[in-house]
């Protein structure tokens, strides 16, 4: 452990990422744990075996706990090798791209990112970006919003670095893709062509994506067995669409959320496109192979969580990747603490509502007393106010939740599976939630006086008139980065099993801030032995601190 590194450098990382990391995670900033495993194991290793000459495919496994910044230990690796193989740009008179056969795909890129929602995916394609601001690579999200509409050929407005492309300048041979991401349906999409049954695919997904609905079944809410698969996505849909995405130079491919995207709803989908992958690349895949698997790419998969169906896979599968793992794997992060909170009125949906809107408010005059503490006499105007984030097991209790909210005055966002907002393909419907970074949030740290000028309008500042609270069900619980005014996470129904709680509760106290996971039970009589189970088991993953009780 002594030889890993405790900083990240230049060499071995190019001085642009240095520079990119600095400029968004500060001038002092430290691998993190999984961070240095990956430097040592991915990084180092692969550029000596580049030296040697010796190249070999790698698999590996990055497990660390919630918001240890594992998308960084994937995307340094991943950028700098794509970067330091990379051959010159075609221009349009080139030759390769006169030849270039008419029906090729649009997109040939060398690196996949898989990522199970499309909030996710987009906000990883913006996190890869703010490293490409001196080392140019080309990101893009192969999300809804960049769909091609189905009449009209060209694309979108589309995220790269360094080049915004626009549809009327937009060529693909002018500007190939280096890196994709996306989540597999739509990945899936571009590979085998559009065009087989659009509408239904987005219902499947959001089908799939929602928790809620996969689970709404009564388990015991600390088993971990995955549900039952569902039918192959792709067995009854028609091909009409020419196909959007190339295979044959992929490279890397990164499974985020891998416990995820190999679990039985998702394994489907996800081995095929490894399979697809491989078999572009000169080497098919056998059908319904249970031995070992050895892909012509690196295989890196990323997760908070390692469930015994993700287990399994891996040992069948890839019996030599490599599983890198932080110490504190399966632990909450140790800046997060947790409470327990009793319901006072009932457990009846609207009584468990009033405890709810209490709490809220509760942490709101919390903000407001030290508010006025640090300002001791200055006159510092509307205090900013705490944002929380709220999670339920079902979408009809996040309408009810969020109509009864605002019900009161307090402006919610409410967003399921279903919520129109969500199929825009952007994320706007999270802004003022998730985690800015990149140049223009240094900058403004660096210039505090703007920086407040610019967030704190009267308005911005008002619960009743900019949502505060998000109310969601495990849909939004994975891998996304939520912003540090998200110091409260609320679990209003128990959760259905632990894995679930790890990612719900790791949305806040993320990269060492502060967070605090309010766990909603009955705690005394008839029906509270489950609260004490809860409690017990929570206690564990906190490693032995046991919660306060309300
Ligand atoms: N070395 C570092 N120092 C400080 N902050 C960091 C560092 N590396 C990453 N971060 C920040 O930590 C936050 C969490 O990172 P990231 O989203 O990659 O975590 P994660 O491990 O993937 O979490 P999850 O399991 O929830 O997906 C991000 O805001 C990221 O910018």
């Amino acid at each position: 452990m002594s030889s890993l590194p405790t900083k990240f450098s230049s060499p071995p990382l190019l001085p642009g990422f240095v520079s990119a990391l600095e400029e968004s995670l500060g001038r002092n900033v430290k691998p993190t744990p999984i961070q240095a495993l990956s430097l040592k194991w991915l990084f180092e290793n692969n550029l000596k075996e580049q030296a040697d000459g010796q190249q070999k495919w790698k698999e590996f496994l990055l497990a660390s706990e919630t918001g240890s910044g594992k998308s960084i230990a994937y995307l340094l690796p991943l950028l700098q090798g794509l970067k330091v193989s990379e051959k010159p740009i075609s221009t349009p008179n080139s030759e390769s791209i006169s030849t270039k056969p008419v029906s090729a795909p649009e997109h040939a890129p060398r690196a996949l990112i898989l990522a199970p929602t499309h909030e996710l995916a987009r906000q990883l394609s913006g996190f890869a970006k703010s490293l490409l601001h001196d080392v140019k690579l080309r990101i893009m999200c192969a999300s809804r919003a960049n769909a091609r509409n189905r009449d009209q050929p060209g694309f979108s407005s589309e995220v790269t670095a360094g080049v915004s492309i626009s549809p009327s300048t937009a060529s693909p041979a002018s500007f190939p893709v280096d890196v994709m991401v996306g989540t597999p349906v739509r990945l899936m999409e571009m590979i085998r062509g559009r065009g087989w049954d659009w509408e239904r695919a987005s219902e499947k997904e959001s089908r799939l994506q929602d928790e809620e609905r996969k689970r709404e079944r009564e388990t015991d809410p600390w088993d971990t067995t995955e549900p039952k698969s569902v039918k192959s996505l792709f067995s009854n849909r028609k091909r009409v669409a020419s196909k959007e995405l190339g295979l044959e130079n992929i490279e890397w491919v990164i499974v985020d959320e891998a416990d995820v995207l190999f679990d039985p709803d998702f394994q489907e989908t996800t081995r095929q496109i490894l399979a697809d992958i491989s078999a572009a690349r000169g080497v098919p895949m056998p059908e319904a192979a249970s031995t070992p698997t050895s892909y012509p790419f690196n295989l890196v998969l990323t997760s908070a969580t390692i469930p015994t169906s993700l287990s399994t896979y891996i040992s069948t599968h890839h019996p030599d990747l490599i599983r890198l793992a932080s110490p504190r794997l399966h632990r909450l992060p140790k800046t997060l603490k947790t409470e327990y909170v009793a319901w006072t009125h009932g457990t009846a949906s609207n009584a468990r509502w009033r405890d709810v809107e209490r709490q809220v408010r509760e942490i709101w005059q919390d903000d407001v007393k030290e508010a006025s503490f640090q300002a001791q006499g200055s006159n510092k105007g509307q205090p900013k106010l705490s944002k929380v984030l709220i999670f339920v097991n079902k979408s009809v209790k996040v309408d009810e939740l969020g109509e009864y909210l605002d019900g009161k005055g307090i402006k919610t966002v409410a967003l399921t599976g279903k919520s129109e907002d969500r199929k825009k393909g952007s994320n706007h419907h999270l802004d003022g939630f998730l985690r800015e970074r990149g140049r223009r949030r240094s900058h403004l740290r660096d210039s505090d006086s703007n920086a407040t000028a610019l967030n704190t309008s009267p308005t911005s500042l008002d619960p009743s008139q900019a949502p505060h609270v998000l109310i969601t069900t495990s849909l939004l619980s994975r891998g996304l980065d939520f912003s540090p005014e998200i110091k409260n996470v609320f679990i209003v129904d128990e959760p259905r099993n632990m894995i679930d709680f790890i990612h719900r509760a790791g949305r806040t106290g993320r990269a060492g801030e502060k967070g605090r996971v309010v766990i909603f039970g009955k705690m005394k009589g008839r029906g509270s032995l489950r609260s004490e189970e809860v409690k017990k088991r929570v206690g564990v993953l906190s490693g032995g601190a046991s919660g306060k009780r309300k």
